[in-house]
């Protein structure tokens, strides 16, 4: 059924807004940064399920399940059997070999790029005067949860984006939970979708459990996974589990719902800056979907684009919500487009403009820079090699991308001589005195005389 007029103008969408003064960038951060996320019902609702899977435990985790998901899991059957797996990758390999072919050049890039980024981080070892050393060292993570969401899209590009730097991490254990569907696929699988399954099996994941949200989450920290760590993006009720549980275990960053800030000027093309739009807000209601040009005629002619795409799209109803929600194309001069940039910290940031390097060195808060026009965000999403689980909701500006570094922990290591020892005491006494703690003096001290002494005192 074709749309009244008024509905037209209601649902599709946005229309042009200026932005003309810097003191307006803050009450537009603040309208762009969804408040669903930490509302107040969100926060509510994942603490009681939080609440109730720390007490309970695993039946309290089947049971929510149950509720959300209307799934009924059976406890003595909960991990996807290895066959099931098996099955998955071998059907795909059999049926849809450009498929297959597609996820193997995906994980390809991602593995090469988290390879990467393990190279660049060193060990640090520095020489004290004494002949001792200071310095720290990486060490992977014993146990790390990963979330890969399933509830309105399925998303195996994200299994590969969160396992892979885990894998090369070195983390030894690996549990990986993704939302249960009613409709089954293959035995075992509690309706997991196929193509996730092949992924797994791929990746050679060996724990892949059906649980979904926040009640997912509770049962990797409180549950017998006992994780170091839970990763991977989802919907709010997903980011807000993980904000609640950080000091029970660690967490990448709030990787919640999506977003996405277009700067585009007069040589971009209307059509590739919608669909990018479009791209973005696909994912959820609650994705926000933000063009911003100094260029009038670029902003109507995507504002027609729009209005036709959404009309022919078969995710319409998404689309409709999150851009009548979180959509808009703003009219901004350069200085004013960079200063909202740099407020909202974006999870993705293109510049579809003629001279995207000159840009650059001012737009350091976004999560990722998709630099000129043929650098689409999906691109990203499905592994050009960096990784698509970003932070979100501003906290792009204090924190990084998913990657090998957040399943690796920095251990200081103090290695001293008795040199450096008796070097040191006489001052570390000092401001040990200053603040009160003798021991600490003493315990100094007690090497600094030891130094000479130790051979005679041993037994
Ligand atoms: N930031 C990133 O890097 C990134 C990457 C990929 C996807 N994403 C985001 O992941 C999200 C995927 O969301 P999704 O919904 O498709 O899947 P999801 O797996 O994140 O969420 C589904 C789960 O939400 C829970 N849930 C749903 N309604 C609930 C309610 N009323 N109360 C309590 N729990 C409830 C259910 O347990 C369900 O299993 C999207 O927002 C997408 O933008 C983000
Ligand atoms: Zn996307």
């Amino acid at each position: 059924m074709d749309p009244s007029p008024n509905e037209v103008h209601r649902c599709y969408f946005i229309s042009i807004s200026d932005l003309t003064n810097r003191a307006d960038v803050p009450g537009w951060v603040a309208a762009l940064a969804r408040s669903g996320e930490m509302e107040e019902d969100t926060r509510e609702a994942v603490a009681a399920i939080l609440r109730d899977v720390r007490q309970n435990g695993l039946p309290a985790a089947v049971a929510w399940t149950a509720r959300l998901d209307g799934v009924r899991l059976d406890p003595a059957a909960l991990g996807v059997p290895a066959s099931a797996l098996e099955a998955a990758r071998t059907d795909l390999d059999r049926n849809q070999p450009d498929l297959m072919a597609a996820l193997r050049e995906m994980i390809a890039n991602v593995r090469r790029f988290a390879e990467g980024q393990r190279d660049c981080l060193r060990d640090l070892e520095r020489p004290l005067p004494g002949g001792g050393t200071v310095g720290e060292r990486w060490c992977p993570l014993k146990t790390a949860g990963v979330y890969i969401p399933g509830g309105r899209a399925f998303y195996p590009s994200t299994l590969a984006m969160t396992v892979i730097p885990a894998q090369v991490a070195g983390v030894a254990r690996i549990v990986g939970v993704t939302p249960p569907k009613p409709e089954p696929t293959l035995p075992g699988a509690w309706g997991i979708d196929p193509l996730v399954l092949a992924c797994a099996a791929e990746l050679g994941l060996t724990e892949l459990y059906p649980f979904g949200g926040a009640q997912a989450l509770g049962w990797l920290a409180y549950g017998e996974p006992a994780v170091d760590l839970v990763a991977g993006p989802g919907n709010r009720f997903v980011a807000e589990a993980k904000r609640q549980l950080i000091g029970t275990c660690g967490i990448d960053a709030l990787a919640g719902p999506t977003e996405l800030l277009v700067i585009a000027d007069g040589s971009a093309d209307p059509a590739w800056v919608a669909e990018d739009l479009l791209a973005q807000a696909e994912h959820d209601p609650d994705a926000a979907a933000v063009l911003v040009s100094a260029d009038r005629t670029l902003l109507q002619a995507v504002a027609a684009e729009l209005q036709a795409r959404v009309a022919a799209s078969p995710r319409k109803a998404v689309l409709e919500q999150s851009l009548g929600a979180h959509g808009r194309l703003v009219c901004a001069e350069r200085e004013l487009a960079i200063a909202l940039a740099q407020a909202w910290a974006p999870e993705h940031l293109e510049l579809c403009v003629s001279d995207p390097e000159a840009w650059l060195p001012a737009l350091t808060a976004a999560g990722a820079l998709f630099i000129g026009s043929a650098s689409a965000e999906a691109f990203g999403d499905y592994g050009a090699g960096p990784n698509h689980v970003l932070p979100t909701n501003r906290s792009a500006r204090y924190t990084s991308p998913l990657g090998v570094a957040t399943f690796l922990k920095r251990q200081s290591l103090l290695r001293l001589t008795p040199a450096d020892a008796a070097a040191m005491a006489p001052w570390v006494e000092r401001l040990a005195e200053a603040e009160g703690l003798v021991h600490h003096g003493r315990s100094a001290a007690l090497r600094a005389a030891g130094a000479g002494l130790r051979a005679h005192h041993r037994p």
